[in-house]
């Protein structure tokens, strides 16, 4: 080694930093082992090469680090922002090409999605939100991304279950084949004769949460009651029972670490290889480590205890006896936590954001109270699904809320695997590498596809001309002067293709449930000096949406038909549409 004089010990450093970009770009290694190799041993055996221009090893060791260090920085900066990177055609923000890091820390105040949406105002239906990473904000996207055959799931997974080595959660499965068979017991889970089974499960849960709301006689936090039910309702689902947070609250603090998991599950989907530090040390996680450990033991001990009822996790398991290769009991555990987190948080803020919408919009909650009193009058099982399927109003009304704060704000990921060459989304050509996602927060409020007044809730827009006219709007005569544009196609609350929401038919039914037999037993109002504004700017992205608190003054109906319990409250978006 000693023959080496300075300059050609630091061409040997510079050139093994270019060396250390290139293994990391072409390999993308995880694993720690691999990245003390790159990133300490082998600075450590160049020092060598320079030790004898130094007068100490500790300055020798100083310059060789710094030197490999900045060779590898400055190529990585110059490669991402440089016109031969392969997603350099498409615009971003300098900061999102060069790091992941930059999302990771933009998103750690839950407000991503704003983020997102500012960006496709700047630069257009395409962005590079990452060095390897584009959201679209393109109908004509969503087929060739999430559609049949569609493109695999993208690695934020691999650092949000980075625990999960051998066995993983059915939505983070990336292999199609592999997901496809994982898939099959689920869909059968939610096939129509399933739903039909679970009426009575949700039935009983609704009841006992409405019971609960009419003895509330001081002022509630809905969002924190509709969270529990969802919970407790979830768990009579996947695992047979075991939790009563309506009865008791959040005694065993479960709520809690299921939602401040969220924060640093983001971080690690936006930086996935940092899931392998993050499993290895002991403090770090410790609320989702716990949350996700709960879930398995609950797992346990419905398996033991054998099947009550035909619940999810009969189907999940395969009690029946149905698959020839039925699914291991490591799977179907993590599934159980996988239904847990994508059944409770995700029906709970459509929930809660359609109440706060409702008692914002005086008008819409009127005419969704009177088409539930003409359904379910007093007396009239409000439970059953019978009615469901007629309800224009009611299915209008989850729509919007659905389109307005989709619960997954952000979307979910896809990536066009490697070796694959590229996929084609219309025009455009994506390399093969790159994660993409359809930004379903700019989708949904996009002036192209809905409007007038993409960000109001205006339920109206999902009837037809006819139907808003029978529900005697006052404002038909004048939307039907205006151009009203609605293109469901953009609408993908649940994604959409052979990776999307397997649950999608179980949450409408749980919702029209709760909202059927809330509002025929309750009237609600917003709590004096609540502000409304306070919603959106409390609802935070961490993948799923979390929200704020929701004060409300409940108060049980005497009689079947009400006049408006909040006639009198400042209805500005239903004044609109009559000026347009
Ligand atoms: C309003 C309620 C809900 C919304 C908006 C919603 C939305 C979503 C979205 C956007 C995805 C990602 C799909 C993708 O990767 O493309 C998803 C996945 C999933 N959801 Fe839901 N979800 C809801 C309720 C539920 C419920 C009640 C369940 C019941 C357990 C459930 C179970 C699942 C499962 C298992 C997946 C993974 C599907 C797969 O990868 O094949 N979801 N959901």
């Amino acid at each position: 080694m000693y023959p080496f004089s300075l300059q050609d010990g630091s061409i040997l450093i510079v050139t093994a930093g270019f060396a250390c970009h290139v293994v990391f770009g072409r390999y993308e290694p995880v694993k720690p082992l691999s990245h003390m190799t790159l990133l300490v041993f082998v600075p450590g055996i160049l020092t060598t090469t320079v030790s004898s221009s130094f007068s100490s090893t500790v300055r020798a060791l100083a310059f060789t680090y710094l030197l490999y260090y900045t060779t590898i920085l400055t190529s990585i900066l110059a490669y991402r922002l440089s016109p031969f990177h392969p997603l350099a055609e498409y615009p971003g923000p300098i900061p999102c090409r060069i790091s992941k890091f930059w999302m990771a820390w933009i998103s750690l105040d839950g407000k991503q999605h704003k983020y997102y949406s500012k960006l496709h105002q700047k630069y257009g239906d395409i962005v590079r939100v990452g060095p390897n990473e584009l959201s679209f904000c393109d109908v004509n996207a969503i087929s060739p991304l999430l559609g049949y055959p569609g493109l695999p799931k993208g690695p934020h997974w691999d650092g949000r279950m980075a625990e999960q080595t051998t066995i993983r959660a059915l939505i983070s499965v990336r292999d199609p084949a592999e997901h496809a068979r994982r898939r099959k017991p689920w869909t059968r889970a939610f096939s129509s004769a399933a739903l039909k089974g679970y009426e009575e499960i949700l039935g009983k849960r609704a009841y006992e949460f409405v019971t609960a709301l009419e003895q509330q006689k001081q002022p509630i936090n809905l969002t924190q009651w509709i969270s529990h039910f969802t919970f407790d309702f979830m768990s009579d689902m996947a695992f047979g029972g075991g939790s009563d947070m309506l009865r008791d609250g959040d005694k065993d603090d479960t709520w809690h670490l299921l939602e401040s998991g969220l924060p640093l599950a983001l971080i690690l989907s936006h930086v996935p290889w940092l899931g392998q530090y993050y499993i290895k040390l002991p403090g770090i996680g410790a609320d989702l480590k716990k949350f996700r450990s709960f879930c398995q033991e609950r797992a346990l001990r419905r398996h033991h205890q054998g099947s009550q009822s035909k619940d999810l996790f009969h189907h999940l398991i395969d009690e029946a006896g149905i698959e020839r290769c039925p699914p291991t009991f490591a799977e179907v555990a993590s599934d159980g936590v996988l239904a847990i987190v994508a059944g409770s948080d995700t029906t709970a803020t459509t929930l809660s954001s359609l109440f706060w919408a409702l008692l914002d919009n005086p008008t819409a909650y009127r005419r969704l109270q009177e088409e539930i009193d003409r359904y379910y009058p007093p007396g009239e099982d409000a439970v059953s699904t019978a009615h469901h399927q007629q309800m224009n109003y009611l299915n209008a009304v989850i729509n919007e809320t659905l389109r307005l704060f989709p619960p997954v704000l952000s979307g979910s990921q896809r990536s066009v695997p490697k070796g694959s060459g590229w996929k084609a989304v219309g025009p455009h050509v994506i390399p093969e590498g790159t994660s993409t996602f359809v930004h379903l927060y700019s989708l949904h409020r996009d002036p192209r596809h809905f409007s007038p007044m993409p960000n109001a809730f205006w339920p109206e827009r999902w009837l037809t001309a006819e139907e808003r006219r029978s529900f005697g709007c006052p404002d038909a005569n004048d939307l039907a002067k205006a151009t009203v544009v609605h293109n469901t196609a953009a609408f993908i609350p649940f994604s959409s293709g052979p990776a999307n929401c397997v649950g999608k038919n179980l949450a409408y039914q749980e919702m029209r449930t709760v909202v059927c037999l809330m509002m025929q037993r309750l009237d609600l109002r917003f709590l004096e000096g609540y502000d409304p504004r306070s919603w959106d700017h409390d609802l935070k992205d961490y993948f799923v949406a979390t929200k704020g608190k929701l004060p409300v003054v409940l108060s049980p109906r005497t009689c079947g038909r009400h006049d408006n319990p909040i006639e009198g409250h400042n209805d500005s978006e239903l004044t609109l549409p009559c000026s347009i």
